[in-house]
């Protein structure tokens, strides 16, 4: 059942004309990231190969076509995780990099701490030679449209949040058996400048570890925050649920508890699998034994060989 990659593009709901892409990026995504675990590659590489194609593709909330917050602007949160330490590395509130979910790994890797934040996660970005981007590149038409409806007098606060939700993330394991997680999104649309949202907070937006698993959640950040969404779903995975029951649980308790709705990729050490939301959509995409699984609505599940190009 090794190796395997799953991953999302954002629970929520996604209008109709960019609903193909939508689903063609995470599979163009999940190829990317399961070419890296069919080579050298470890599960933490095949994470942050397919979190890094869907920042490059626009249709997602996360680097190119990050939502902009009150004042316009990109700011974006990114986490990795190896379950193998329980190393970690993050980024929060971070500005014109193309690539937050890089940026994080380098905090992981480079330095001792898990999580750096607004300018100080920028001027170490410059000292890794990371290039820095104008902001005006990360910004699309589309998510400029979906902020000043926003932020018009008769706006829908509500229906705003719920057309642009595409965070993006993946969880793998490799032949060997490690496992990693990766998640990268621009937040809430118009959030407060300076909001931290789960996908930058450890066992919120992200979680890995070799002897439970691996989560990658979306949805409303505040409250995946306040279940600890991530750490919840390995917690009831530690007591024995599958990957699916222990996913359906926490789901439920946020939705039930704090009112949220959400979706998570979840991998188990045995590389059993599970893509659960609560939300209407999640463009999902995994790969196993070269057989590319995917869907979008509750319940779909469609599966082609992953040489299949359509
Ligand atoms: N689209 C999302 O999943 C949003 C993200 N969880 C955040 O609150 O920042």
């Amino acid at each position: 059942m090794l190796p395997v990659l799953v991953v999302h593009g954002g629970a929520g709901f996604i209008p109709k004309e960019r609903v193909q892409m939508s689903c063609a990026g995470v599979q163009a995504a999940v190829r990317g990231g399961y070419s890296k675990l069919q080579g050298q590659g470890s599960a933490m590489d095949a994470v942050v190969e397919a979190v890094t194609l869907l920042e490059n593709d626009h249709h997602y909330n996360a680097g190119l076509g990050s939502v902009l917050n009150a004042k316009g602007e990109v700011e974006m949160d990114a986490i990795v995780m190896d379950g193998r330490y329980l190393a970690s590395g993050a980024v929060s509130a971070v500005r014109k990099v193309a690539n937050p979910i890089q940026l994080a790994r380098l905090v992981m890797d480079k330095t001792s701490h898990l999580c750096l934040t607004g300018e100080g996660a920028s001027q170490f970005a410059r000292s890794m030679g990371v290039p820095e981007v104008p902001e005006e590149s990360l910004i699309t038409e589309y998510a400029r449209m979906r902020w000043k409806k926003n932020l018009a007098a008769d706006a829908n606060p509500v229906e705003c949040q719920m057309g642009k939700m595409g965070t993006v993330g993946a969880v793998a394991v490799d032949a060997e058996g490690n496992i990693a997680c990766a998640t990268s999104t621009g937040g809430m649309l118009n959030k407060m400048e300076g909001r931290v949202g789960d996908t930058a907070c450890i066992g919120c937006g992200g979680y890995a570890d070799n002897r439970v698993g691996a989560v990658s959640p979306t949805g409303e950040g505040e409250a995946i925050m306040k279940v600890t969404l991530a750490r919840l779903i390995l917690f009831h995975m530690e007591q024995g649920r599958s990957a699916e029951a222990a996913a359906d649980e926490a789901l439920a308790y946020m939705k039930d508890r704090v009112g949220g709705l959400g979706g998570v990729v979840v991998v188990d050490p045995q590389g059993e699998w599970s893509v659960r939301f609560s939300s209407l959509q999640m463009a999902w995409a995994a790969a196993q034994q070269r057989t590319l699984h995917y869907g979008l609505y509750t319940g779909e599940h469609f599966t082609k060989n992953i040489d299949d190009p359509n």
